[in-house]
């Protein structure tokens, strides 16, 4: 007997299960974002997460971006910007709010440690020094390998995910804690480079910029944006490791690079001499700003000069 064979697309997520980046992977299987079956495999890191699909073990890799407390996801900003190069097809933006879990039946008193990713402790900070105020933090390498620390007798307790928890057999000593009410984190899903989705009129283009070192190259660069009308939703800066004082720019703006405005900025970067990297144009979910302007009354306007017709 013939089996069919069904493709499966070998997604790379920084876990392990139960991480708020799997329930990112989850989500977007769900909403159809993604729609084929995938196999999920877990990763130490997103640096890591990525790497795989450089080194073909994965086909996509969802990663975390930007939390709406901490800001920038460092090491995925910075996996992005060097080796070599992918391209970010698509975002999800989940609510986040922590649980806090121990072994079954520890009592508060016997929590003396409590595992937490960096990222999560800084977001829980001030409800841990006010209902834990003995506890000291130690590191985990993601919130659900904090669980992972409690279940192996390494900590008391866990900032971790509800679904984590539950995994993994853990009482949930609290749930929903969060310094920061309606706090968010986006996750993207990355590949290698491809022709990006298709432009929806809602979309997000992601490019990191290395630009010359003299007076005012960085202005004259936003400036490409401006006066095009092209809305910046990130720049940020982060070192080159080259040598001291040396930057590239992460650059994220509404609109897709089908967009006139924005196709005609990224030519203009380039033929200006900066080191353009295109890290993708995507639908974005996010709705709080403007589109770049359309311009085919202008395109048919001159259109019609080129032709020799009368214009107004
Ligand atoms: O996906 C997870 O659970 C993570 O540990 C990652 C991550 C992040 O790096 O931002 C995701 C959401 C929360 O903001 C805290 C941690």
């Amino acid at each position: 007997m013939q089996r069919s064979l069904i493709p499966v697309l070998r997604i790379a997520y920084f876990g392990p299960a139960g991480t708020f980046t799997e329930a990112a992977l989850e989500s977007m299987e769900r909403n159809g974002t993604i729609n084929e079956p995938v196999t999920r495999i877990s990763a130490p890191s997103p640096p890591a997460a990525l790497d795989m699909v450089r080194n073909g073990v994965a086909d996509q890799a969802c990663v975390p971006i930007e939390s709406s407390v901490e800001g920038p996801v460092i090491p995925t900003l910075d996996s992005l910007a060097t080796h070599q190069r992918l391209q970010i097809v698509a975002e999800i933006e989940l609510p986040i709010t922590f649980t806090i879990a121990v072994r079954p039946g520890t009592p508060v008193e016997a929590i003396k440690t409590v595992a937490a990713y960096p990222v999560a402790a800084a977001q829980v900070a001030q409800w841990i020094a006010k209902n834990l105020p003995e506890a000291h933090i130690v590191a985990a390498t993601s919130n659900a390998a904090a669980a992972d620390d409690v279940c192996e007798n390494e900590a008391d307790a866990a900032v971790t995910t509800a679904i984590a928890a539950d995994q993994r057999g853990l009482q949930r000593f609290a749930d929903k804690v969060a310094d920061v009410e309606g706090a968010s984190t986006s996750f993207v899903l990355v590949q290698a480079p491809t022709a990006p989705p298709a432009r929806t009129g809602s979309d997000r283009t992601s490019i990191v910029l290395g630009l010359p070192n003299k007076p005012g190259s960085l202005a004259a660069a936003m400036n490409e944006f401006a006066l095009r009308g092209i809305d910046l939703t990130r720049i940020q800066s982060r070192p080159t490791r080259t040598g001291m004082g040396t930057y590239r720019f992460y650059i994220d703006c509404r609109g897709h690079i089908d967009d006139t405005a924005v196709g005609e900025a990224l030519k203009a970067l380039h033929r200006n001499g900066a080191d353009v990297r295109y890290l993708g144009s995507w639908p974005t979910t996010v709705t709080d700003a403007s589109s770049p302007p359309d311009d085919s009354a202008e395109t048919a306007w001159l259109a019609a000069l080129r032709q020799g017709e009368d214009h107004t």
